[in-house]
């Protein structure tokens, strides 16, 4: 019988609703597995039960500690992780960056809290479980399985507040076999904890000025993503800030809000994507502002680490393979 190991953090799938309405993570995951898995060993593990949107670095981190001591088990076939949604895609990207084993680790959570009526968790829970036995996945890496898709975690993100199917890719219209996915992934890095190294996102929209860059550099950030306009812009005074934070050696990450395609670095006119480069930004080519945080903060935090513009160009690319129907 497939063994898996269930690592509950809290999220919707793990709420009850009060008598106002009002969601909390109150569930004990031995309540949650009841009656599902059949065919399926499963073996709780309650990490934390929170809300996702209260997430810190230190429990991400907590949550890959408990996912590669599972998988010391040599009799477990996969791990999956009870997640809330709002911050699934942060969590999950950290422990795929430095997943080491070929038996997936798989994610999911809720949309509609356990006690709802027409509630996913169990949907999205029998689905995980069936991806982290599925032999076919092997190889894979992690993966959110929510919504009836798996997707891969790299650039994968929540694009819906309430729908049932509520995770995207970056490149939402590919959709190619499992077998690509295995090819494609990459080196794990070492592990480093990144709790204690601060990376801030700052926001750009028109008008935007230095205020929130100078806030974060103050508060000892030691990396910014900067959620920039369209393929990648922002403005001159943005820049200006820009250079000031390499100049400093604080690496400044330039993304998109815009939600679908990759970036580009090529607008002029002092505040555009080509500019940005020029005062020593780098460029995130997919991830999105979430995940190039993670991405900065683990890089950041390898002290052993040589070459981070490079690390960092080749990781925060994705192909166009992330999700499987
Ligand atoms: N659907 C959810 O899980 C949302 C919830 N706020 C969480 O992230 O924990």
């Amino acid at each position: 019988m497939p063994k898996v190991a269930v690592v509950t953090t809290g999220g919707t799938i793990a709420s009850r609703r009060d008598g106002q309405g009002v969601s909390r993570p109150v569930v004990a995951g031995s309540d949650l597995l009841a009656g599902s898995g059949t065919g399926t060993e499963l073996r709780v593990v309650d990490v934390m039960s929170k809300d996702s949107s209260s997430m810190t670095f230190a429990d991400m981190d907590l949550v890959r500690d408990a996912v590669t001591s599972e998988l010391r088990d040599p009799d477990l076939d996969a791990v999956v992780v009870l997640h809330g949604t709002d911050t699934m895609e942060e969590t999950a990207f950290l422990v795929d960056l430095h997943h080491t084993d070929p038996r997936p680790v798989v994610f999911t959570g809720a949309q509609r809290t356990f006690d709802h009526p027409e509630s996913d968790a169990r949907t999205n829970l029998a689905d995980a479980i069936a991806a982290g036995t599925d032999p076919a996945l092997r190889g894979a890496g992690v993966l959110i399985a929510f919504g009836g898709a798996v997707h891969r975690a790299s650039g994968t993100r929540k694009a819906d507040t309430t729908s049932l199917d509520a995770f995207r890719s970056v490149h939402p219209d590919s959709v190619q076999p499992t077998g690509d996915l295995r090819r494609q992934r990459l080196d794990p890095l070492s592990w480093h904890p990144i709790s204690g190294t601060r990376v801030d996102i700052v926001a750009v929209y028109p008008g935007a000025d230095r205020v929130q860059i100078d806030a974060c550099l103050a508060a000892g950030a030691r990396g910014l993503v900067l959620d920039g306009l369209g393929s990648g812009n922002a403005n001159p005074a943005i820049v200006e800030a820009v250079r000031d934070c390499t100049t400093a050696g604080i690496p400044a990450v330039v993304t998109t809000r815009v939600p679908h395609g990759p970036t580009s670095a090529t607008y002029g006119g002092g505040g555009g994507g080509h500019d940005l480069v020029s005062a020593g930004a780098l460029f995130s080519t997919d991830l999105r502002a979430g995940q190039a945080r993670i991405l900065l903060a683990a890089l950041l935090a390898d002290p052993d680490l040589t070459d981070l513009d490079k690390e960092f160009d080749r990781r925060s690319r994705v192909d166009p393979a992330p999700r499987i129907s």
